[in-house]
């Protein structure tokens, strides 16, 4: 296990497995994750754990791959593939937490809240004026989904019916009726159609090669400049410095993000805005998720240490 996981989920790993926990719980070389496959029959990485083909070639022993979270843009599935290893994630356990954070930042950036928390906070503020900080309201404005899986749905359930939000979403193919219905979302077969229709833009794409720069100068060049940008997902899918470019010149309001390219780094040029709330990868942060995805990654180990169907076989 990479990275220290809950104490009740480590416990009740060790009641059924050999287990070796990382208890440095710093982030693992390339060459210990590459030997690491030699060592052990699972291996349980997570999202900052690069899992290229030059680590699944470090060894023969591991068989399954049991991912602590859903995003899996981490993990070389061709190379874990042509090896017969089984890749599993968690999916759905952290759904709701995820949603939540989007709405956090949706909300943060609207009504501008890390500013007028930093300006309090550093002093500078000088009482209540008609014409401070003025933000957005949500009620009527339509929020723009980049992807409408259970975290894009679970974020416009609570935009429409906590917000008063309309929704709108892009994605590969239209939703099921019933679940575009209850929420009254408008499908955009095109990308461009729903920046342009978007007042908040909230990301729900899976990372990697499909999605990478995405959101780049010529998709935000489509979005209104009173538009905020919500990202969750993976941090490859925006152009940052067409972000950062669109931020400091007023082409859109401002932006959202928990998620960012080469994670712990924060690209500079959006450190010195204040109209972006930059939150450092809390999407499934909460104790009921991260318990979740502990015993849904080791419902998998389970499932494989008995020979049975993986639950959540992604490869
Ligand atoms: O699940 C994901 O894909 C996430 O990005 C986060 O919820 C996890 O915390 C992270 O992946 C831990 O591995």
């Amino acid at each position: 296990v990479t990275r220290r996981w809950p104490e009740e989920v480590e416990r009740a790993l060790a009641d059924r497995f050999d287990v070796t926990l990382n208890e440095t719980d710093e982030p693992l070389s390339q060459q210990r994750l590459a030997a690491a496959m030699d060592e052990f029959d699972i291996l349980c990485p997570t999202v900052f754990d690069r899992i290229d083909a030059d680590v699944i070639g470090g060894g023969d022993r591991v068989r399954l791959i049991a991912n602590y979270g859903v995003g899996f843009d981490h993990i070389d599935l061709e190379a874990a593939r042509a090896k017969n290893i089984a890749v599993t994630n968690t999916p759905g356990v952290l759904t709701d937490a995820t949603a939540d954070i989007a709405m956090t930042l949706l909300l943060m950036a609207a009504r501008r809240a890390g500013e007028g928390e930093r300006e309090l906070r550093s002093g500078r503020w000088d009482g209540w004026r008609p014409t401070h900080l003025i933000g957005s309201a949500l009620r009527g404005k339509v929020l723009g989904l980049v992807g409408f899986g259970r975290i894009g749905i679970a974020t416009a359930m609570r935009a429409k019916h906590g917000f008063g939000m309309k929704i709108a979403y892009y994605a590969r193919r239209e939703a099921d009726a019933d679940i575009a219905a209850g929420l009254d979302a408008e499908f955009h077969p095109e990308l461009s159609s729903l920046l342009a229709a978007s007042d908040f833009v909230s990301l729900h794409v899976p990372g990697g090669e499909d999605t990478a720069g995405l959101i780049d100068a010529e998709a935000i060049s489509a979005m209104k400049a009173s538009a905020y940008l919500i990202n969750t997902a993976r941090g490859g899918v925006i152009d940052h410095e067409a972000l950062a470019d669109a931020l400091s010149t007023g082409r859109i309001a401002g932006a959202g993000l928990d998620v960012y390219p080469q994670e712990p780094q924060i690209p500079a040029a959006l450190l010195g805005l204040e109209n972006v709330v930059l939150l450092p990868h809390l999407g499934s942060a909460n104790s009921e998720t991260r318990i979740a995805m502990g015993m849904k990654a080791l419902a998998n180990a389970e499932a494989f240490a008995r020979g049975e169907a993986l639950p959540d076989l992604i490869a």
